[in-house]
This record gives C-alpha cells, structure tokens and sequence, in this order.
C-alpha cells in the first residue's frame, strides 16, 4: 500500500502475538510493548539522512558516519503512546518529546484534545508520532493537524496495529505522512475496535479496565 510500511520482522511478529493474547498481564504487556517499540525503532529511523565528520580512533583518523541535522522529536498522543515512547528513547536517548493529549469520545468517536507540549523549535526537526493504535484515524489525524499548525512539514507515523479504514482516511488527510506498522488488521468493529486486534492498549498496559 502507498506510504504504508508493514514492519514484519519476526521478532515483531512473534511478539506482537503475545501481546494480542487476552490472558497476557498487564505487566507482561507493558514490557512486551517496550520491547518491540526498540524494535519499531529501528525500522521506523532505517533511512535517516546521514553525513560524516573526521575522528581519530586510536589508529588512525578517518570520516565517520553521523546523524544529519537537528535531534528527533518522538511526539506521544496520550496516553497510550506512551509505551512506545519509553523504548523510543533507550534506542534515541537524545531524542525530545512532545505530548499530545487525545482521548475518543466512545459514542462518536471523534477525537477530543486536552494536552499539547512541543519543543518550540518542533517545525525544524524530523517528528516520529507514536500510538499503538490507528483505528478509525480520528486521535492520529488531530494531533497531525496540531504539529502541523506548529509548522512541522517532516513527521513519521508509527503505530503497532492499524485499521484498514483509518489508513485509509490517514492518507487522505495527511498523504505526506509515511506510516509505518506491525500489522494492518482485518477490520473495525461497530465500536470502532480494531478487530481482531488487541483490545484496548491503553486498559491494557495500564491495568485500568
Ligand atoms: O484511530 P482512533 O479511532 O482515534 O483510535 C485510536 C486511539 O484510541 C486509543 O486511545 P484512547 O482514546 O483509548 O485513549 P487512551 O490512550 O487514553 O486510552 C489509541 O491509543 C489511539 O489514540
Ligand atoms: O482497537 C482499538 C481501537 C482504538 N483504541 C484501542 O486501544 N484499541
Ligand atoms: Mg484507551
């Protein structure tokens, strides 16, 4: 699918299964969910633009790749953002984060916003927003819309588990925003459930239902 990544390493896969398993604790995934954010991570920053600058190991000198440009920005839509934010930073420690606060309403699934915290210089840095979810696309395209009245023209978006229907509406309203994912799902329910899903990843991870 165009500006659609499917990240099928195995080692997501396998956990990802785990995870999507109803009698997997609360403890079990959250630390499942750190986990494969690393792994997430690596894939979602594969092609970064690199340059080199001169270094001397204690042979020799010599032109050593580096990372272009201004640090990331890791962009949290809370609250279950979250978890993947943690293991985001062990792997990019010199990252910044944004908050972006979303809840959907159950009724009309609509997004509804409560929180925003940005770097100031946001517009100028490469951000990577982080959700497990992309269900109806809702929360996803209101905090793009936010980051973009910030002036950011260059984001990624990285989800563990997303609807057909919600990459579709995604793509028609932020086409220039890649997505990248573990597994485009079936299908979402009359709830607007990801199905077969994982649940809800926010009650999940934090034992709240
Ligand atoms: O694509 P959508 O239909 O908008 O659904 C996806 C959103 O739903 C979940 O958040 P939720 O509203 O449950 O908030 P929470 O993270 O605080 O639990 C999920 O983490 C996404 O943000
Ligand atoms: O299946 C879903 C859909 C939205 N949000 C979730 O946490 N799970
Ligand atoms: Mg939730």
């Amino acid at each position: 699918m165009d500006g659609v990544t499917v990240i099928d390493h195995p080692l997501v896969q396998h956990k990802l299964t785990i995870m999507r398993k109803k009698e997997t604790s609360t403890a079990g995934f959250r630390r499942l969910l750190r986990e494969i954010s690393t792994l997430l991570c690596y894939e979602v920053t594969r092609d970064l633009e690199m340059t080199h600058e001169t270094i001397e190991t204690p042979m020799t000198k010599m032109e050593a790749p580096i990372l272009e440009g201004k640090k990331l920005v890791f962009a949290s839509i809370l609250r279950a953002g979250n978890g993947l934010l943690e293991g985001m930073l062990d792997l990019v420690p010199s990252a910044r984060v944004s908050h972006v606060g979303v809840y959907r309403d159950h009724e009309t699934l609509e997004a509804i916003e409560y929180f925003f915290k940005a770097p100031e210089d946001i517009a100028e840095r490469l951000v990577i927003i982080v959700d497990p979810m992309l269900a109806t696309g809702n929360s996803a395209i209101a905090a793009i819309d936010r980051l973009k009245e910030r002036g950011v023209t260059n984001m990624r978006f990285l989800c563990l588990l997303a609807a057909p229907e919600g990459i579709k509406k995604f793509r028609e309203s932020h086409p220039d925003v890649p997505v990248y994912t573990a597994s485009i799902d079936s299908h979402l329910n009359e709830k607007g459930y990801i199905v077969p899903g994982l649940g809800d990843a926010g009650d999940r991870m934090y034992g709240t239902k």
